[in-house]
């Protein structure tokens, strides 16, 4: 079976949030990608709403429920009492618990599973009480130990952070290199019963090369190439839009 895509609207909140406009809409983006065939939208709301503000939450929820009601809404974010709350109250399908400061510009490692025990013990059961699957971000080179860690907070999945794999380009043999420790990965969390998401950094070049070395790859949350290649794509036809609009 294929990796769903989950499209992650981080990027268009940011671009949204530079005016104090309503456009480009948040909710309005992630109904063209669920009507285009996303599998689900994903949301990494920090708690300075520096992309996602708390208030898109409900629309989000309710675009989900109102028009596409087998899609998936995926929240990611530190497990502190506020974001399990948001969690509570909008009920994503699946929660991603990433390890993120709140100063770090973006997510770029994944957890201690072993030094968090406690933490993401306690936050996997609160979630898993209220409905939701839970995934964890993980490292692309973790080992069995790391993985049994994670296996034991009593998590559904982890999300191997793909910074590293997407950072190399055109460098072919750096992505055989970084896709290697992926696949080593993926395989122990598939031969413990963990199933695999990934994300960041994935572009439509990137892609397909990791979904064959990740046979059981479940989902793939992609938010900064696919915006990027939203606009590029876009502009040509959006300029004639405009050029139309200045008259004849
Ligand atoms: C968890 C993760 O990998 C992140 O990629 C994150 O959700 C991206 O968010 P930003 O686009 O806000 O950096
Ligand atoms: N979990 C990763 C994600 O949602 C999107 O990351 P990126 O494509 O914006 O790097």
């Amino acid at each position: 079976m294929p990796a769903a895509l989950s499209v992650n609207l981080n990027a268009v909140a940011m671009l949204r949030n530079r005016r104090d406009l309503p456009w480009p809409s948040v909710t309005g983006l992630g109904r063209i990608a669920l009507a285009a065939g996303a599998h689900g939208l994903t949301v990494h709301p920090r708690p300075d709403q520096r992309h996602i503000r708390f208030s898109d939450l409900p629309e989000i929820r309710a675009l989900i429920d109102d028009e596409f009601p087998q899609a998936e809404f995926n929240m990611e974010g530190y497990p502190n009492e506020d974001f399990l709350e948001l969690c509570e109250t909008h009920q994503p399908e699946q929660v991603t618990l990433v390890p993120d400061d709140p100063a770090q510009a973006t997510s770029d490692h994944g957890w201690n599973f072993a030094a968090h025990s406690d933490l993401l013990e306690t936050s996997v059961a609160r979630l898993k009480k209220g409905g939701c699957r839970v995934s964890l971000f993980c490292d692309p080179h973790a080992d069995h130990v790391t993985l049994a860690a994670a296996k034991a907070t009593g998590a559904d999945r982890v999300e191997f952070y793909t910074g590293p794999y997407g950072a190399t380009h055109d460098d072919r043999a750096a992505a055989r290199r970084e896709l290697q420790k992926l696949e080593t990965s993926a395989q122990i969390a598939t031969q413990i019963g963990l199933g695999i998401n990934a994300g960041h950094d994935l572009t439509v070049a990137n892609l397909a090369p990791l979904a064959e070395a990740l046979p059981d790859l479940r989902e793939v949350s992609i938010g900064h190439g696919l915006t990027a290649d939203a606009l590029e794509f876009g502009m040509a036809a959006t300029v004639r839009r405009f050029i139309a609009a200045c008259g004849s």
